[in-house]
């Protein structure tokens, strides 16, 4: 159905479509985690084991599918308001690889994209990284658009939304009394530290979102029940300390503490890729069945239309931004809206913390 107002995409003439990328078959694996780990001190051992991670899934991530089914969706979004704006896509770790989609962008000529990160939450990994990715794609490519990332968008309503319905969704397939896991991927403690402008922002995203999916269903049935959030796929060395408790020691601890069943629910990923398939539909489900513990996995967002729905409005809540309007900046939970442009030192890298990554690549080359 047409709208009858088409929003004003201007100053963008594109979007651009960031994630993590994964393999599509058994001999991607390793050239994949390669990729991933270069320079990140990760033992081998873990590769090892994450590398038979992917192998029992026939080699195949689940995630470039996801991201090709998000696109379709976001395109369709886009057509069905009358938002002119061609959507490219790029990963970080796989094809299609980022410095290939900008130059696709860049003979296009395309002048300035908004880019949308399949990451909601603020850290080095799920925010900076991703900032520095674009400034190195874009200083290898002759005359690159500028682009500009938007907020983070994890305690927006519709996301939350999202949450709230699958949450709901997996409490209905649990004995009465179920308590609620909220997960999301563990990172080093220090990344933790120094997320954010102020620090600790990863965590207190999630302990802000948690809170308001557990409001919310405590609204709508009247009952309390026990809420935590826990970690999965915790990878370095031993002696670097990660985000804890692991989802399957708190599992221990739930049967533990006899609740008579857990809604897994993974607020830190935006579809099901390898960490919700392997780490918690295999590893914490074969943890929780060994207990005797019901456990249901909430669904990700994916292609929710609340999901798809919402990226498009940020799309156009940022453009209206750029042209000096002040658009509405819907959020929920106690921390405010995210941010436009992150301060060149928000959520520095551990290991070069010299490195300068601004939000949009025109200023990276300014
Ligand atoms: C915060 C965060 C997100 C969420 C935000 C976001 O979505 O971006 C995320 C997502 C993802 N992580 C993914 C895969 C991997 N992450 C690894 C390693 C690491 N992740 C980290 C953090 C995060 N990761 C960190 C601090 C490391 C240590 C190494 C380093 O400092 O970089 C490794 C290496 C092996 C291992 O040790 O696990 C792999 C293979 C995939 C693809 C899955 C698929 O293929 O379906 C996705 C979406
Ligand atoms: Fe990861």
């Amino acid at each position: 159905m047409p709208h009858p107002v088409s929003p004003d995409p201007s100053p963008y003439d594109a979007v651009l479509l960031l994630s993590f990328g994964g393999p599509e078959k058994p001999e991607d694996v390793l050239p994949f985690l390669q990729n991933v780990t270069r320079g990140r001190g990760i033992p081998d051992e873990r590769l090892k084991e994450v590398g038979e991670h992917y192998y029992g899934f026939g080699g195949k991530s689940p995630i470039n599918d996801q991201n090709r089914a998000l696109l379709a969706a976001l395109r369709e979004s886009f057509a069905d308001t009358g938002l002119d704006l061609p959507i490219y896509w790029g990963n970080r770790n796989w094809a299609p690889y980022l410095t290939d989609t900008i130059r696709e962008m860049t003979e296009d000529g395309v002048q300035r994209a908004v880019v949308i990160v399949t990451s909601a939450y603020p850290s080095y990994s799920g925010c900076r990284q991703y900032r520095e990715n674009l400034a190195d794609a874009a200083a290898q490519v002759e005359g690159a658009p500028r682009i500009d990332k938007l907020r983070h968008y994890a305690n927006h309503p519709s996301f939350v939304a999202s949450f709230v319905e699958s949450t709901a969704e997996a409490l209905s397939r649990l004995p009465e009394g179920s308590a609620i896991a909220y997960v999301t991927h563990s990172i080093p403690t220090a990344m933790n530290e120094t997320s954010g402008p102020d620090g600790n922002a990863y965590v207190g995203w999630h302990l802000d979102v948690a809170a308001e999916i557990s409001a919310e269903l405590e609204r709508r049935t009247g009952t309390t029940r026990r809420t935590d959030l826990v970690y999965c796929s915790r990878s370095g060395p031993p002696r670097v300390p990660w985000l804890e408790p692991d989802v399957n020691d708190h599992l221990e601890e739930l049967a533990a503490a006899g609740v008579p069943g857990v809604a897994v629910v993974p607020i830190g990923f935006v579809s099901d890729h390898m960490e919700v398939i392997y780490d918690l539909d295999t590893e914490a489900a074969a943890t929780a069945d060994k207990l005797g513990l019901p456990m249901a996995r909430a669904a990700t967002p994916g292609t929710d239309p609340k999901f798809v729905t919402m990226l498009r409005d940020l799309v156009i809540e940022r453009a209206a931004a750029e042209r000096g309007d002040q658009p509405e900046r819907p959020c929920v939970g106690k921390l405010g809206p995210g941010w436009d442009d992150c301060r060149p030192d928000c959520c520095p890298a551990l290991r070069r913390p010299d490195r300068t990554a601004p939000t949009t690549t025109e200023k990276e080359t300014a």
